[in-house]
This record gives structure tokens, C-alpha cells and sequence, in this order.
């Protein structure tokens, strides 16, 4: 028998699976099959979810494991930071470790493990990075800039003002009051910017933030290969910065800053050392559902025989968002 998880950060909820504890780890066109129809709330178990985050021995030195990260739609990101904060986690548990590197696409990050958010409520605080605003790493092109940092793109939406990072998956942000981002501009850009289009060629997630006083933010996200989510952790931290660079009145470097989303609340913090930025990202690691699979039913993509057992934290978490202030209409989905 195998096990995977059920878990979210700021219910954007993923599927763990440790190929490592596998006799036979899935190929990578299983592990997109098996992605695709998990994650499915047809096909799949447990309403589906937003992605798989998968575990294999680390191709780094240093790293405890390596995460990698599997949209809905199959196709595979080079980070997750509210999944990342899930895996951190489990390989803490695993390994009796609160502070370690976890290998991803372009890095090893940190991590460690501070106190509870709040009653039962288990937190994970992670390294957003490596950052970069070059054109070639996000990649855009068509916008006659370098650069986008708090720009007017009449091409993408016009009124608007963009600023572009890749963390190192690609984010697009717009700052914006509570009537734009409770309107249906989001999903215009979101699927046209994941479409077909002259400007992100491999799509891009698309950030509408809100900002709501010092060092606090309202966030939005639609994301590449998933479409909308309650939350983006990479999205959250990328926009954090945006924020810093482009508002420094409201949004402060080495402070913390409170960043909520339609999922709950996480914190970031923005740090610029030696010419360079990276985020941290604290917020909750919640673990919903311990599933049993054979690793045959595994391969063949068969949930039918499935053993689900519920860890009940789920209910500790609800307690703490009912806790939150309440920012406008927009609710987990
Ligand atoms: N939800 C994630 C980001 C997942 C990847 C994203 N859809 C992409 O393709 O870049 C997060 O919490 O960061």
C-alpha cells in the first residue's frame, strides 16, 4: 500500500505523493495522467484539487528531498510556495527536521518551522526565490520593455498599471481598488495571458492585489495551468515585492506583511541582501486526508479501492479564518 496526502495552504489544495516510498516511481507521463484525473473533481477524490506536488530524492547537494510541481492541466511549474510549505512539513516529519533546503526546479530553498498560526492550526515558512524581472526569464516579449515594473500595458488591459517578476515561476501584478478586483477583469486577463497570445508565451500567473494599509494587502490570483485559486503563495510573495518597490510608503522591506487572499492569510516578508531579493513566506501547512492506494490502483489511475481516513484539522483552520477580518465578496471557491 502507498499513501498520499490531502493538504492546502490557504486552500489551495494539492496532493502530496512520495515517489521515494514507491517500489516503482511513476514515469513522468504517469504522473501527468495520474495528475490530471486526481486533481479533477470528476474524475478524481476529494473534490480534486489544484495540483500534485511530488517527492523524489534530491538531485542537489544539501537538500533533504526534491520537490517538484504539477499543475491540474499537467503541465509542471518550476515552484509552489503554498505547497511548498505542505512538503516542508511532511519531510519534517519524516526526516525529525525544522530547519533544511528542499530541492525545487531552480533552487534550493529554505525552510523551517515556526509556531502555529493558531490553535491546531501547523504553519511552514519558506525561501521565495531565486527573483528575477528579466524579460527573458518570465518570459514576455510585444511590450517594448525590459522590464515591466509598474507599467501601463494597454495591450493587456487598458487603465491598469503591471509590474512582472518571476519567483521563478512568472507572476504578473496590478494594483487596484475593491471594485477591479471583485470584478470579472481577473479572468479576462487570466485566460487570455494563458491562451494563446503575442505577450506570454508560456503564460503567466496574473496577481490582483488590493492594498488595504501599511504592510497589509488583499490578493487575487488566476493561475497558469490551474485557472482561479483561493491563493498563491509564490503569487502572494511576488506581490509583496511589487508592492515594496512600487508603494514604498505602505508596503515596508524586512517588515512583516500581512497578505490576505480568499483562502485565509499568510505573511511575507521582503528582504534586498547583496543586490538581491528573495521573500519569506509563512503561513499554514494543513493536512486534510490520509489516502491509502495500492501502487497497481496508483499506476493505473484507479481510485476505486481507495482507503480515505480524515486527520480532523481541517476544522481548526476554519476556526481561524472565521477569526479574519473580512475584506470584501470574494470567498474561498
Ligand atoms: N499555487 C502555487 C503556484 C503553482 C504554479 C503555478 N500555477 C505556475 O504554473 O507557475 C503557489 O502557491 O505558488
Amino acid at each position: 500500500m502507498s499513501t498520499l496526502y490531502k493538504v492546502h495552504g490557504s486552500q489551495n489544495h494539492f496532493f502530496i505523493l512520495d515517489q521515494t516510498e514507491l517500489s516503482t516511481p511513476l514515469t513522468d507521463t504517469e504522473l501527468v495522467e495520474f495528475t490530471k484525473k486526481i486533481t479533477n473533481p470528476s474524475s478524481g477524490i476529494l473534490n480534486g484539487a489544484d495540483g500534485v506536488l511530488a517527492i523524489n530524492s534530491p538531485t542537489r547537494p544539501q537538500a533533504l528531498a526534491q520537490m517538484r510541481v504539477i499543475n491540474t492541466d499537467g503541465s509542471e511549474a518550476s515552484m509552489c510556495g503554498n505547497g511548498l510549505r505542505t512538503v516542508a512539513r511532511y519531510l519534517s516529519k519524516k526526516y525529525n527536521q525544522d530547519n533544511f533546503l528542499v530541492d525545487t526546479m531552480n533552487a534550493n530553498l529554505r525552510v523551517r518551522k515556526p509556531d502555529n498560526l493558531a490553535k491546531g492550526v501547523k504553519a511552514f515558512a519558506v525561501e521565495i526565490s531565486p527573483v528575477s524581472f528579466n524579460k527573458s526569464s518570465l518570459p514576455f516579449q510585444n511590450l517594448g520593455y525590459n522590464r515591466i515594473i509598474d507599467q501601463y500595458l494597454p495591450e493587456i488591459y487598458p487603465g491598469l498599471r503591471f509590474t512582472s517578476i518571476a519567483v521563478p515561476n512568472p507572476h504578473l501584478i496590478s494594483f487596484m481598488d475593491q471594485n477591479q478586483i471583485e470584478s470579472n477583469i481577473l479572468k479576462e486577463v487570466g485566460k487570455y495571458l494563458n491562451g494563446d497570445n503575442p505577450y506570454f508565451p508560456d503564460g503567466v500567473n496574473v496577481n490582483f492585489a488590493q492594498i488595504l494599509g501599511k504592510n497589509k494587502l488583499f490578493v487575487r490570483t488566476y493561475e497558469r495551468g490551474v485557472g482561479f485559486t483561493n491563493a498563491c503563495g509564490t503569487g502572494m510573495s511576488a506581490t509583496s515585492l511589487a508592492f515594496c518597490l512600487t508603494h514604498p510608503e505602505k508596503g515596508f522591506f524586512n517588515q512583516s506583511i500581512d497578505v490576505y487572499n480568499p483562502g485565509g492569510k499568510v505573511q511575507t516578508i521582503v528582504h534586498h541582501e547583496n543586490h538581491t531579493y528573495w521573500i519569506e513566506l509563512i503561513g499554514n501547512a494543513t493536512f486534510t486526508d490520509q489516502i491509502e492506494i495500492s501502487e497497481t490502483d496508483l499506476h493505473n489511475c484507479d481510485f476505486s479501492s481507495i482507503n480515505i481516513t480524515s486527520t480532523e484539522e481541517e476544522s481548526d483552520y476554519q476556526n481561524f479564518i472565521q477569526n479574519l477580518p473580512h475584506f470584501n465578496n470574494l470567498s474561498a471557491n
